[in-house]
């Protein structure tokens, strides 16, 4: 018969054992779960190369993301993105502290050392708790339990070596072996080495405004770019706390970003199509610049997205939710951008997990992708229209590659140079050719404010 706990005591009343519990009992320390939520997030994203974009969805995420109070949801941004764009010279240093490598079996806990580390030396965070966590981390797993000396010790000589440590690995290059030697190959080793560099710097925050670029960057303590955005101080919270925002005077928006659109020159009252829209920075790039646009995307979830955007900053475009190889208008368009799906290496400021989570077959096949909807999107373009066809990757397989494809057996089209004085400072993203490519190492801001831009590519056609 089973026991009943239970039974002959008051209701409401606690049950009253003697028995001591069975194994280890643990509250929770602070900064735990933010912490066991962190390592799962960093296993997916080396391990199973899950992107973080979507475990971080506030709504459709990772549960263990989801779960945390929105304070934690900032600490796993924050050691995640710190994580990553650190991560092999944090492993290198780990393999200088560990006698002996740690063993297959054993990654929750190669995971656990690389966020500790990088708390310890990147984010500020003191050695004890950072330390403390990543033991308690340890004792909490059966199958890691016998290495929470290991934790201890190696740990607690970061915090006692840090800056000779930080030395010694000064020159380990922070990005994928496949991805830094694809770089040397397209850029050469310096420039390669300096956008190595670069990336280890997150990206600042930049607006496009309706108008008034010079007034908006006095109040909002900004710069005005040469190339129109406005570059913002570091700040602590939410853009939805500016001024501004609520009122849709501005968008958040990459200097590099906003560039395509501004190659189509006046097009104020002509007909435009943005065919790979949300969320829908470069429609309203065109809709402020007095276009009648149409959006066409093909997740209905982003282009919710987009449609919020838009309705925030008081713009009106048709909506069109489809993929868009299937999108045959009965009219043709004088302005046609396609800002297409890409491996997105050009923005690793930003997002550091792309380069773990995407591998040169991806780029190949990406490119194979481009191909396809650059050749449909031409096909939208009216007689003496253009199309600006751009993406955020940093191989010209993405980009110049797929261009001279297609115009081998294009020849009603012709490209439209950018004018080298157009964004003074940014003179050396000007390809020969008059396309533009940005890497994170161009643009130098005045001091106070982040240097660099996402790395980018565009190119203007005419349809003759
Ligand atoms: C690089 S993002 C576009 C960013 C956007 N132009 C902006 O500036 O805000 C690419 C977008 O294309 C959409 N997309 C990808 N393939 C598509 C297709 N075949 N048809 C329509 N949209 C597509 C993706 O869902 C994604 O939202």
């Amino acid at each position: 018969m089973e026991l009943n706990e239970n039974s002959g005591r008051n209701k409401g009343q606690k049950p009253q054992t003697n028995k001591r519990p069975q194994g280890r009992v643990y509250e929770n320390k602070p900064g735990l779960e933010a912490r066991l939520a962190a390592s799962r997030l960093l296993a997916a994203v080396i391990d199973r190369k899950t992107s973080l974009d979507g475990m971080m969805d506030g709504d459709h995420g990772n549960p263990a993301y989801t779960a945390l109070s929105d304070a934690d949801r900032g600490l796993v941004r924050a050691i995640l993105n710190t994580s990553l764009r650190f991560l092999p010279r944090i492993e290198a240093m780990l393999s200088l502290l560990l006698d002996t490598p740690l063993p297959d079996g054993a990654r929750a806990l190669h995971h656990s050392l690389i966020i500790a580390a990088a708390q310890m030396l990147y984010l500020d965070v003191p050695d004890h708790s950072a330390v403390d966590l990543a033991v308690e981390q340890a004792n909490r797993d059966p199958r890691n339990r016998r290495f929470a000396k290991v934790v201890n010790a190696v740990l607690r000589r970061i915090g006692r070596e840090k800056q000779a440590l930080l030395d010694e690995t000064a020159d380990v290059v922070c990005m994928p072996g496949w991805f830094f030697d694809r770089l040397v190959s397209v850029y050469g080793a310096d420039e390669a080495r300096r956008i190595a560099d670069a990336q280890m710097t997150p990206a600042a925050i930049d607006l496009t405004t309706k108008s008034d670029a010079a007034q908006w960057a006095e109040r909002l303590n900004g710069v005005v770019l040469p190339t129109g955005s406005v570059r913002l101080a570091s700040f602590a919270g939410g853009v939805a706390a500016l001024n501004g925002f609520e009122e849709g005077i501005w968008w958040v928006q990459d200097a590099a970003a906003a560039l395509p659109v501004q190659m189509f020159g006046d097009i104020a009252g002509k007909r435009a199509v943005d065919l790979c829209a949300a969320p829908g920075g470069k429609t309203a790039q065109l809709l402020c610049a007095g276009a009648k646009v149409t959006a066409v995307e093909q997740s209905a979830n982003r282009l919710k997205r987009l449609d919020g955007n838009l309705q925030r900053l008081g713009f009106e475009a048709e909506l069109v939710q489809t993929d868009l190889m299937e999108f045959k208008p009965d009219d043709l368009f004088d302005v046609v951008l396609l800002d297409a799906p890409c491996s997105s290496t050009g923005t690793t400021r930003r997002h550091p997990d792309v380069l773990y989570t995407k591998g040169p077959q991806d780029i190949t096949k990406l490119a194979g992708v481009q191909e396809k909807l650059l050749r449909h999107a031409m096909t939208l373009v009216a007689p003496g229209g253009s199309i600006v066809f751009s993406n955020c990757s940093l191989d010209p397989l993405e980009g110049e590659d797929v261009v001279v494809k297609v115009l081998a057996d294009h020849p009603d089209f012709q490209r439209v140079p950018v004018q080298a004085e157009q964004w003074p400072g940014l003179e050396a993203a000007i390809t020969p050719l008059g396309e533009f490519r940005t890497t994170p190492a161009m643009l130098q801001v005045a001091d106070g404010f982040s240097s660099g831009l996402d790395g980018f590519y565009a190119c203007h056609l005419r349809k003759i």
